[in-house]
């Protein structure tokens, strides 16, 4: 038997439109979600992103500014940009694109951004919300993971779930949602002895590695549900998930790369705006 395909292309549609019905509504009211992105340098994959980000924001009804600037630009020059930005009323959310090029301290960065307006929700201070569970951002990959398993009426409550990858912007942030839904979490790193048994527990399967096909078909209990958040591009050029393909026959629940976690991470990105904007003016 083949897995269900978790569609977040289509899920994302959905969401969307309920996002530009709220737009509309708080428009009325004087009020425009505004989304501001940095990218810094030129590489082709942030490049699509970016691109994909300016497409939600008008899909959604909001106001956007795009900032690209070149490779050279200095760490001071980007966090006066930044500061211009915490202080401007249009803008009710922030994203400088990670990676930021090597002279830059990403951390510098992500601590410049007002915790109000860090829709990313990487500063400290939502980092530390979400790990105590009272939170206005939610990560947008691991949001977008949660909304997805809520579509297709999987309820971690109570499972075990397994989450390959210990990174700030997934793996770890990922492992707490799941965890505040009272799932069984184990989280998985490059140091961990037995993966594969760990992975064969897992009633949920989270895969943020960033390896092509890294997760195999023994790695996973029959039945089990698979996400897969990584975005690999192979030798052709295509791009490709964590997860090999012939997964697709061992589980009851996957998501495909691309059109599964991908989408709805840019489609949280959209909620968090419109968040902001609504905490920005006591709505
Ligand atoms: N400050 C910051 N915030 C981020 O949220 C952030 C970031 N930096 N840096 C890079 C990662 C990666 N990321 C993706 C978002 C959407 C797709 C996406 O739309 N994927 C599509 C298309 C993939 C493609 O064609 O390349 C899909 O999976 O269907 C992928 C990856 C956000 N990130």
């Amino acid at each position: 038997m083949s897995a269900v395909r978790m569609d977040g292309k289509a899920l994302s549609a959905k969401v969307r439109g309920s996002i530009l019905a709220e737009t509309k509504a708080l428009k009325e009211k004087g009020v425009t979600p505004g989304l501001a992105v940095i990218i810094v340098g030129n590489d082709p994959a942030s490049e699509i992103y970016v691109r994909n980000k300016e497409k939600a924001c008008a899909e959604c009804g909001f106001y956007s500014e795009k900032y690209a600037l070149p490779a050279e630009t200095s760490q001071e020059e980007l966090l006066g940009l930044i500061a211009q930005l915490n202080q401007s009323p249009q803008i009710s959310g922030i994203l400088c694109q990670m990676p930021v090029p090597e002279h830059i301290s990403e951390q510098a960065v992500i601590d410049a951004i007002d915790p109000k307006k860090d829709v990313d929700a990487f500063h400290p201070v939502n980092v530390g919300k979400i790990m105590v569970g009272n939170f206005d951002f939610v990560p947008c990959t691991p949001a977008g993971v949660m909304e997805l398993l809520d579509e297709y009426g999987i309820d971690p409550k109570g499972k075990e779930c397994v989450v390959v990858g210990r990174s700030n912007i997934v793996g770890k942030p990922m492992s707490m949602l799941l965890l505040h839904r009272h799932g069984t979490v184990t989280i998985c790193h490059s140091r961990t002895s037995g993966l594969a048994a760990v992975c064969r527990r897992a009633d949920i399967l989270v895969a943020a590695v960033g390896k092509a096909g890294f997760i195999t078909p023994d790695m996973v209990k029959d039945g089990a549900v698979v996400i897969d958040v990584g975005i690999n591009r192979n030798a052709e050029g295509k791009v490709c998930g964590d997860v090999a393909p012939e997964v697709m026959e061992k589980a009851s629940y996957m998501t495909p790369v691309p059109g599964g976690a991908g989408p709805m991470t840019i489609t949280m990105l959209m909620k968090n705006t419109l968040k902001a904007a609504k905490l920005q003016h006591s709505l």
